[in-house]
């Protein structure tokens, strides 16, 4: 897989950065995405010229939205159509934002919802433009991430923060994401992309070897939290086989409050 459909791949002075390309439906990712950036994150991880990772969306609308909602229920009538537990390995690649060597950093401008949210949460550092927006959306769409999304967060921002965020399902603007903790640092949003390339090019002079052992080592102490997720996704495939769950993807589709209580 070298060329791609849904995401951009570009190697610049040391720095590697995955784009996701769907702004239509704002960088939300169906399962054809998540293969991609698995492929080139791989591809980044193994590079020994790639000192650090950007992972991003294109525009200036959404960093990303999670899981495409136009995708949910297909294939079996109840994931996202494509491979793993609930059709879209998603599992696989926030194992991979871990596990490649090198800093991944997350680029965020708009909005991090849902699984984008998770995304940026795995990141090892988050720099945001002033517009971004933050949240979670799960439990009003019939859907949760059981794993990274939830136990890694709580981790970041505190456990009762981190509760907040999935009850309640808020959005939160940049400097409510740097005063949490989920974000490094806020820059005015034409300041966004030499500021990410300032990061990196403090990093490309640092020893690779040192900040590959020092991420393994952060990695390391959170590590039981991938057994949860695996634990989570079983459960999240049945979960999106019920109507409570389908309940929240239909609503969202057909622009309404859903009912979750009948159930
Ligand atoms: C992002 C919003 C908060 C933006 O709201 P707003 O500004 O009011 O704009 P909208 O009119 O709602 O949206 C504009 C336009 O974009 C389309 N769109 C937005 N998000 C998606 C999406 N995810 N999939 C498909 N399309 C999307 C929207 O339909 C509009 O299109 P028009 O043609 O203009 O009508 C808001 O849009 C929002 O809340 N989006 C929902 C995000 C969502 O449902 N994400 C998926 C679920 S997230 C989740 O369940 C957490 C669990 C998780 O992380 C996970 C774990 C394991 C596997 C998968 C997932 C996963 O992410 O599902």
């Amino acid at each position: 897989m070298g060329d791609y459909r849904d995401i951009l791949y570009e190697v610049e002075a040391g720095a590697a950065t995955i784009t996701i390309n769907r702004p239509e439906v704002m960088n939300a990712f169906r399962a054809q995405t998540v293969e991609e950036m698995i492929h080139a994150f791989t591809r980044a991880g193994a590079d020994r010229n790639v000192g650090v990772i950007v992972l991003t969306g294109a525009g200036s609308r959404a960093f990303c939205t999670g899981g495409d909602q136009s995708a949910h229920g297909e294939g079996d009538g109840d994931g996202y159509g494509g491979r793993g537990v609930i059709g879209v390995p998603v599992e696989d690649l926030q194992s991979l934002i871990r596990d490649v060597p090198q800093p991944v950093i997350a680029k965020v401008r708009g909005y991090a919802i849902g699984g984008g949210n998770v995304l940026a949460t795995l990141c090892d550092m988050t720099i945001a433009s002033e517009n971004a927006v933050f949240g979670q959306v799960g439990p009003k769409v019939g859907s949760v991430d059981p794993g990274f999304g939830t136990a890694y967060l709580a981790r970041i921002v505190g456990e009762k923060k981190a509760r907040e965020i999935w009850y309640m399902c808020r959005r939160y603007k940049a400097q409510d994401a740097l005063a949490m903790g989920l974000v490094n640092a806020v820059v005015p949003d034409d300041q966004l992309d030499a500021e990410v390339r300032r990061w990196c090019d403090e990093i490309m002079g640092h020893s690779p070897t040192a900040i590959a052992i020092a991420k393994r080592s952060f990695n390391a102490d959170s590590e039981n939290i991938r057994g949860i997720g695996a634990l989570g996704m079983q459960a999240l495939s049945l979960y999106y086989r019920t109507e409570e769950s389908k309940e929240g993807g239909r609503a969202f589709r057909e622009k309404r409050k859903p009912d979750f209580r009948q159930w």
